[in-house]
């Protein structure tokens, strides 16, 4: 099997590469800003925190040196140590180990916070997005980049915005610590000058080996996902080639691919974290050395001294956190114009403000599938041309009319453009050429969602959630049971669903899998049903369906189109056994894109060659289907 769509779900190169150019440090932190904003009083509390838990360091680091000064040095001298003294000391040392955790506890929650609710905005965002932009984007852009988008790159945009603030904190840190060395003393403040440059060149170093190795790894990690959803995807076929080995070697490849690029990662970070947890080591070496020289001499406090030396000590750990955000800003970029790409496409099919008549008007069909009440929709396509992005024209000049009460059979050869019609009837995609009039007025000039609550789709996929009957029908459109069963009823489904243990209550698995592909068909026609559609559009949805009950089915609906009071229902069908088709009150002959032929069956099998050889050919298939069936049941 081919890595299909593998590079459309990771990040391109060309996404990767183009970074390399784009000043990452500043976009990034420009982005991080922007994102922070939207979330002020969360953001501003966790800058506030981390500051107050930075600046509690250096306070204790001065709290420490004077604690020596003005309690232990006297006290050593004194030979005694006085209760008064022991209190301050203690009251300095617990009110800054205080202050410390309330820093800590109060910018991990604000920080946390406030990821969470970017990330979940953006989310929020990109799925929004998702279900205005038209038809037409969502054909170039494949659904596992859809969750690429959604889910890593939303992660990986906003995953330096929790540790922003506490580096922000830290950052302070080094700039009070090198202004009070520099009080206590210069040559210590030498020292301390040395060991910012030091952090800064040994953070720089970081984030240029990381990033490249960051980037593939991440690049690797949408491939693993990709195949493994493939395979999982396809394991029906898998199983039934036999190609486990092939495919575990697969996935196995690019596991081990994986491991190695995180590995790579890894041996860097493991690099890092010792040496900047060293170099304040170091720093306190050479703080103890010059400056116990310079306490001798007298330059110097030992409290001082102290102070400096704690200080070091202390911001060992807390300086790996500006690496860590210096790390992740390259990714965070590339994941911010993934999604920024998204929120920037504008292709959304055009509205108007008219009414299709609401919901309800459609046909309710009662226990023998006697329309009671319809109103179909009619149907006027005229020079419709279309072609998919970057392929040929697929629909050429082709005129369509559909009028309430009848029911229109489209009719073709594989790939000859039947499915397509069909999506630009229900306005999924819009002509390139030509116009769809329904019921006489543009189809563009409808309101948004008033197309959808006229017009029941039922698609040549039968798609069904991992879910009830009952919301595999209703799909939270609120419908009462009464309607679920009608619907069942009218697409011959309500006799397997009553023998489920739970009924409209079973749940189906996933995508349906405890269902047979026509049972699954017949549930999806009843999801088109239940809305009582003024028209109704079969996408060869009743492929699956033994002959008997396509008959049955298809039968009703023409009957349904043919009585009612207050008028009838259109309905425009892809279908291929001759006996489904024969209902049909008029058939549409497609081929290549165009409308070869139209008329009766009958009048179709004398005057077109091409339709009478498809219509004998599938039926000589389904007589050998039915014969095999009857000698396997026999
Ligand atoms: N999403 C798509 N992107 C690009 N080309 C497409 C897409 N869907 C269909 N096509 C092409 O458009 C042409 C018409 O396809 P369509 O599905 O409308 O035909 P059809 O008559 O319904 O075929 P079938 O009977 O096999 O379902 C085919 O050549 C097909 O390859």
């Amino acid at each position: 099997m081919a890595i299909r769509g593998r590079e459309r779900v990771v990040a391109s190169e060309d996404d990767l590469n183009a970074i390399r150019t784009r000043h990452p440090f500043r976009t990034g932190l420009a982005g991080l800003a922007r994102g922070g904003a939207t979330e002020p009083g969360t953001f501003a509390v966790s800058i506030a925190a981390a500051l107050v838990q930075c600046g509690s360091l250096v306070v204790a680091s001065v709290g420490l040196g004077w604690v020596t000064d003005t309690v232990i040095e006297p006290s050593f001298a004194a030979g005694e140590v006085g209760a008064g003294a022991l209190w301050a000391a203690f009251a300095v040392v617990f009110g800054l180990a205080a202050m410390k955790v309330t820093g800590l506890v109060v910018r991990r929650v604000a920080s946390g916070i406030t990821q969470f609710r970017v990330q979940a905005r953006s989310r929020r965002q990109v799925t929004r997005q998702y279900l205005a932009l038209g038809f037409g984007w969502h054909l170039r852009h494949p659904p596992g980049r859809l969750l690429s988008n959604a889910v890593s790159d939303v992660e990986a945009m906003w995953q330096p915005i929790m540790p922003l603030p506490f580096a922000i904190g830290v950052t302070f840190m080094l700039v009070a610590a090198a202004v009070t060395v520099a009080f206590a003393d210069v040559v210590l403040a030498l020292v301390t000058l040395a060991l910012i440059v030091a952090i800064v060149g040994v953070n720089l170093w970081y984030q240029r080996v990381l990033a490249p190795r960051a980037r593939r790894a991440q690049q690797l990690r949408g491939s693993v996902s990709a195949i493994a959803h493939e395979s999982f995807d396809g394991a029906e076929v898998v199983r039934t080639l036999g190609l486990a080995d092939h495919e575990l070697e697969r996935f196995g490849a690019a596991a081990r691919e994986l491991r190695d690029a995180n590995v790579r990662s890894g041996r860097i970070t493991s690099l890092f974290d010792p040496v900047i947890e060293f170099l304040p080591t170091v720093a306190v070496l050479g703080v103890l050395l010059l400056g116990c020289a310079r306490v001798a001499d007298g330059d110097l406090s030992a409290g001082e001294l102290v102070q400096v030396a704690y200080l070091f000590v202390t911001m060992a750990f807390p300086l790996q956190v500006i690496g860590r955000v210096l790390s992740a800003l390259p990714m965070s970029v590339v994941g911010r114009e993934r999604v920024e790409a998204v929120l920037r496409a504008d292709e959304f099919p055009e509205y108007g403000e008219r009414d299709l008549d609401p919901e309800g008007a459609g046909a309710a069909l009662d226990a023998r599938g006697i329309a009671l009440d319809a109103r179909g929709i009619a149907v006027d396509a005229r020079g419709i041309g279309f072609g998919y992005p970057g392929g040929r024209p697929v629909l050429r000049d082709l005129d369509l009319g559909a009028e309430p009460g009848r029911v229109v059979a489209l009719v073709g050869p594989t790939g000859s453009g039947k499915s397509t019609l069909v999506q630009v009837l229900d306005r999924l995609v819009d002509p390139e050429e030509g116009i769809v009039r329904l019921d006489g007025e543009d189809a563009r000039s409808y309101a948004p969602g008033r197309i959808a609550a006229a017009v029941g789709l039922a698609p040549q996929h039968a798609f069904l959630f991992d879910d009830s009957v009952r919301f595999n029908v209703d799909l939270g459109r609120g419908y009462g049971d009464d309607r679920i069963w009608e619907a069942l009823r009218a697409a011959s489904a309500d006799s397997f669903v009553a023998a489920l243990p739970d009924g409209l209550d079973a749940d189906l698995g996933e995508r349906g899998a405890t269902l047979s592909g026509g049972q699954k068909q017949r549930l999806v026609l009843a999801r088109a049903l239940v809305s009582r559609p003024r028209l109704l559009l079969l996408d060869d949805a009743t492929s699956a369906l033994d002959a008997r009950v396509e008959r049955e089915v298809i039968g009703r609906l023409a009957l349904a189109t043919r009585s009612g009071a207050a008028g009838r229902l259109t309905v425009v069908i892809v279908a291929s056994r001759a006996s489904s088709i024969a209902l049909a009150d008029e058939i549409v002959f497609l081929d290549g894109g165009r409308i070869v032929a139209r008329g009766t069956h009958d009048e179709l099998v004398l005057a077109a060659p091409g339709y009478r050889e498809l219509v004998e050919a599938y039926g000589s298939a389904i007589a050998v289907d039915e014969l095999t069936r009857a000698a396997v049941h026999a």
